[in-house]
């Protein structure tokens, strides 16, 4: 997939990861909708970012996950400004133990719901163009991190969703791919909540065990994770794959196979 001209929409694009996409995306060509709840740095990326790439390249929206009205408006914008949408990634995440709810709400919640946005607009029943949806989710989405057991849950059913989505769209002809993105540690805001009890409530006492794991994985550069994005949006051979992104490098998870046991309507179309 060729990106130049074509448009995408990123949440949580202000800072880290979220950011890191945008401006890959600017640099292939991309126009850009960056949605966040930050609306101060929002407006102060556009304007580093219109200074970089042109003022017409990329739009700021101030706006949460959480609320459907919000994001269903910032679609709407996207949509009526730059003429159409090819790539959604559904990045905004927080690690919040204490307040387990809002971390359902922002982590999982607000990617099935950037999802369905994404899906009404670009499948082609819809007379949508198709297109590319990444979710974010983590190597937590694969194994457990013990200092943060719901921001495993959360991003166990990020993975578990997109490729349930990626298998809906081949089998539906949305004409609509879905990946999953899943770095280990990257060098961002998240990482400095790793002793805090401020997020891990409860689990503190555990920080030592992450401390461990950020011994064995080593740390990200943004600049690492985003060249895997850009592989997963633009390989068009890619659909339901889940993308581990490790400091050695970066590989397709192969998850166990139980499509075989699907009532064989479904199978061969898998
Ligand atoms: N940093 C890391 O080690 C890893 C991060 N991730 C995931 O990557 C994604 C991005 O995280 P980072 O860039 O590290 O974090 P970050 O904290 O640097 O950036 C998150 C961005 O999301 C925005 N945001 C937060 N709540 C929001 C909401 N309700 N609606 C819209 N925007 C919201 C924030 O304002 C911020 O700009 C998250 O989903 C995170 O779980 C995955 C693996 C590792
Ligand atoms: C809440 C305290 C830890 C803070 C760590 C900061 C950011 C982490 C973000 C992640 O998304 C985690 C990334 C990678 C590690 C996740 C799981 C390890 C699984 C190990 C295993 O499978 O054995």
């Amino acid at each position: 997939m060729a990106l130049h001209g074509k448009v995408a929409l990123v949440t949580g694009a202000v800072q880290g990861l979220g950011k890191g996409f945008s401006e890959i995306l600017l640099q292939k060509g991309a126009k850009v909708a960056l949605l966040d709840i930050n609306e101060s740095g929002g407006k102060d990326l556009k304007a580093a970012f219109d200074k970089e790439y042109g003022p017409d390249r990329t739009l700021f929206l101030t706006c949460t996950v959480e609320s459907e009205e919000q994001l269903k408006d910032a679609f709407q914008k996207t949509v009526e400004t730059f003429g159409g949408l090819d790539i959604v990634c559904n990045n905004a995440g927080i690690i919040d133990e204490t307040n387990w709810e809002k971390c359902v709400s922002i982590n999982l919640n607000g990617v099935v719901r950037g999802t369905y946005l994404a899906l009404k607009h670009m499948k082609k029943e819809n007379r949508g163009q198709g297109g590319v949806i990444i979710n974010v989710a983590s190597m937590a989405g694969l194994g457990p991190l013990l200092t943060a057991p719901i921001y495993t849950a959360t991003k166990h059913g990020v993975v578990g969703f997109s490729r349930a989505m990626a298998d809906v769209s081949r089998l539906c002809d949305y004409g609509v791919r879905i990946n999953v993105l899943c770095p280990a540690f990257v060098q961002t805001a998240i990482l400095s909540s790793l002793g805090s009890e401020g997020t891990t409530g409860q689990f503190a006492g555990l920080r030592g065990v992450a401390e461990k794991l950020l011994e064995q994985f080593g740390v990200l550069e943004v600049s690492e994770v985003a060249k895997n994005f850009l592989k997963l949006v633009t390989d068009e051979s890619r659909n339901g794959e889940a993308l581990l992104v490790q400091k050695e490098g970066a590989s397709y998870v192969t998850f166990p196979q139980v499509a075989s046991q699907l009532p064989s309507i479904l199978a061969p179309s898998l």
